[in-house]
């Protein structure tokens, strides 16, 4: 079997970018209206400070007002749950995200459901959940990551997915489910695996769609990927890479990892995304494209499709 086609998350979260800030820029000039994107952190994990800058440089370039609720990670879930009621009520807000995961003393589920089901551009509240799983996808928010895994499986297959068995490994709210549900709605036939799956590889190995969630680094082996399959790598893991040599402090340097062993399933499927540059960077472009939907709703205008 050749090499897998290697598909550039980056290069198609740029094109979505590009074309957002576009589309930006004519719904202001039509109507004046200036998407604003509410980002709210809570505590100082370093991976979650990078992708809240990262959201917040992006929604800016884009063209949108982007403002930053830096909390402390002691905030108690009261002050939480009244920042985010606070932006529901604020007009120059169109999206409202709240950076997961909180902190243990706060309840997530509360603080999501608090979120306005037309803000939620997350895709995470109970009402866009349902609007999802009822196959009403013009209505619903769909959650950023699954949704640009969506984009990244078209670019390689098309729109229409009818025949194809698609397989995705994990079960969580933010990921595995909503995929599954995109994939049905694509006319996939889609089976969620998990932990408990019985003979796992043999049930991976029936995927010409392979969608791996796990949060296990490079789980996936080569022995669970059909030849000719699409795979899709979500996982972002960091691992110890002692090949990099040490840090300054003695310990071992780092690297990023998906939950799937990208040279073992390139010699096996017909393309695969790379962990880094593959459906990471597609969550942040996603995220922008549902911010300046729900302004467009706002203004009464169709919004531009993705
Ligand atoms: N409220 C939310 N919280 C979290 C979400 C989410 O969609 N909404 N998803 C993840 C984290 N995440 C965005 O928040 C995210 C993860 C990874 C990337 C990304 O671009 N990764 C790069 C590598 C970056 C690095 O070097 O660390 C890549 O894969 O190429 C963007 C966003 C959990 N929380």
């Amino acid at each position: 079997m050749a090499e897998a086609r290697r598909i550039d998350g980056k290069a198609a979260a740029a094109r979505i970018i590009e074309n957002v800030t576009a589309e930006t820029a004519a719904l202001t000039a039509k109507t004046g209206t200036v998407p604003g994107l509410a980002v709210v952190i809570v505590g100082e994990d370093p991976a979650s400070q990078v992708y809240v800058g990262s959201k917040a440089k992006t929604a800016t370039a884009c063209g949108f007002k982007s403002i930053k609720h830096e909390l402390p990670a002691e905030t108690s879930e009261a002050t939480l749950l009244k920042v985010v009621r606070d932006l529901n009520e604020d007009a120059e807000v169109h999206g409202i995200l709240v950076q997961l995961p909180l902190p243990e003393h706060v309840d997530e589920a509360k603080v999501i459901q608090t979120i306005d089901p037309d803000k939620d551009v997350d895709g995470f509240h109970l009402i866009n959940v349902g609007r999802l799983s009822t196959g009403d996808t013009a209505a619903a928010f769909v959650p950023c990551t699954p949704a640009g895994s969506m984009l990244l499986i078209r670019e390689v297959l098309g729109d229409d997915l009818s025949g194809k068995n698609a397989v995705v490994v994990g079960r969580s709210n933010i990921v595995g489910k909503p995929m599954a549900q995109l994939l049905l709605a694509a006319n996939a036939t889609v089976t969620i695996a998990h932990s408990r799956t019985k003979d796992l590889p043999g049930v991976c190995r029936g995927a010409d769609i392979l969608v791996a969630a796990v949060g296990r680094p490079e789980m996936l082996t080569g022995d669970y990927v059909k030849d000719g399959a699409v795979v899709i790598d979500v996982g972002i893991n960091r691992i110890e890479a002692p090949e990099k040599g040490l840090k300054e402090d003695g310990t071992p340097k780092t690297k990023l990892v998906g939950d799937v062993n990208y040279e073992e399933a390139a010699r096996k499927a017909a393309a695969i995304t790379p962990v880094p540059g593959g459906v990471g960077p597609m969550t942040i472009a996603m995220l922008m494209a549902n911010t300046l939907r729900s302004a467009c709703r706002s203004a009464g205008i169709e919004a531009p499709k993705f």
